[in-house]
């Protein structure tokens, strides 16, 4: 099977281009496809497939030429993947499967249809809303913390830390717990920290996340939008850029004056080859 191998800020996918939806991909392929030993070693899976030609997309075709089959590294599948939309966007440039268009190029994703532009280096994407709804909390190991419940398509859990406590003494090896009645899908939790101010954004915070399906990774694209809305609400800003930055580099996350919600960074394709 031939793949690509690409990453937004560190969170990093194996890229599988099937465009006329052939393949049968199994939790099970995209599990060894992932792992960092035995395989080829991924946060993620993208299948490049024809809206029209996979069943989760088809309602899509009219909107967008290009569905993104996100599938996490242990084979589940998630609606949305921010950094994801990203590198799928660039794949599609870098192989000649959507033209650079100013107005932006339509992805359409499990939880609908996102518009990504390529800025160089950079590639944003309008997101759909996030929607805070819920007080909760995540526990690790001995410590709890309260959070907010965040849906950006698919389930976020966003919790600041308390007492100063610095980012880098969480122990992430292991899922934090969280009330499962409210997340009975699971959830992908943030952990939060403000940040120094900066010049070019209205507010500058620091996170890291456990993904559900994946563990740890470097960065987490619907994470940071998630982050970047609870972030905005605190400081009672209706719009604004929010810099997060993750232990895989820095995303932003703006709030236009057209309530539009952007997540933008870079997003890279490193390698190509052939399974065997
Ligand atoms: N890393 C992604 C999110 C991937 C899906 C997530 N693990 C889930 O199960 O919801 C991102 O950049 O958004």
């Amino acid at each position: 099977m031939r793949f690509t191998k690409g990453h937004g800020t560190g969170n990093d996918f194996v890229i599988i281009e099937d465009v006329d939806g052939a393949l049968d991909l199994t939790a099970e392929q995209v599990a060894d496809l992932c792992h960092r030993r035995f395989g080829i070693g991924a946060d993620g899976v993208l299948r490049v497939v024809r809206s029209a030609k996979d069943p989760a997309g088809a309602g899509m075709a009219s909107e967008a030429e290009w569905f993104m089959d996100y599938r996490n590294s242990d084979g589940s599948i998630a609606e949305m993947c921010g950094n994801g939309v990203r590198v799928f966007t660039r794949y599609l440039v870098e192989n000649g499967l959507a033209p650079v268009d100013q107005k932006g190029i339509t992805v359409a994703t499990r939880a609908g249809v996102v518009v990504a532009v390529v800025e160089g280096d950079e590639i944003r994407v309008r997101m759909r809303s996030p929607r805070v709804y819920a007080a909760s909390t995540a526990t690790t190991g001995p410590l709890t913390f309260p959070g907010v419940a965040v849906d950006c398509g698919n389930p976020h859990l966003v919790c600041g830390l308390h007492d100063s406590l610095p980012l880098s003494s969480l122990d992430l090896h292991l899922a934090p717990g969280y009330d499962k009645s409210l997340f009975a899908s699971g959830v992908n939790v943030e952990f939060v920290v403000p940040a120094p101010a900066l010049p070019e954004t209205d507010l500058h915070v620091a996170m890291r996340v456990y993904e559900r399906g994946s563990g740890e990774t470097l960065s987490c694209g619907s994470g940071a939008l998630a982050v970047g809305a609870v972030a905005l609400r605190d400081a009672g800003l209706a719009m604004g850029t929010v810099a997060v930055d993750l232990p895989g580099g820095r995303l932003t996350v703006t709030h236009d004056d057209q309530d539009g919600w952007w997540l933008a960074g870079p997003a890279v394709l490193v390698a190509t080859g052939d399974t065997l």
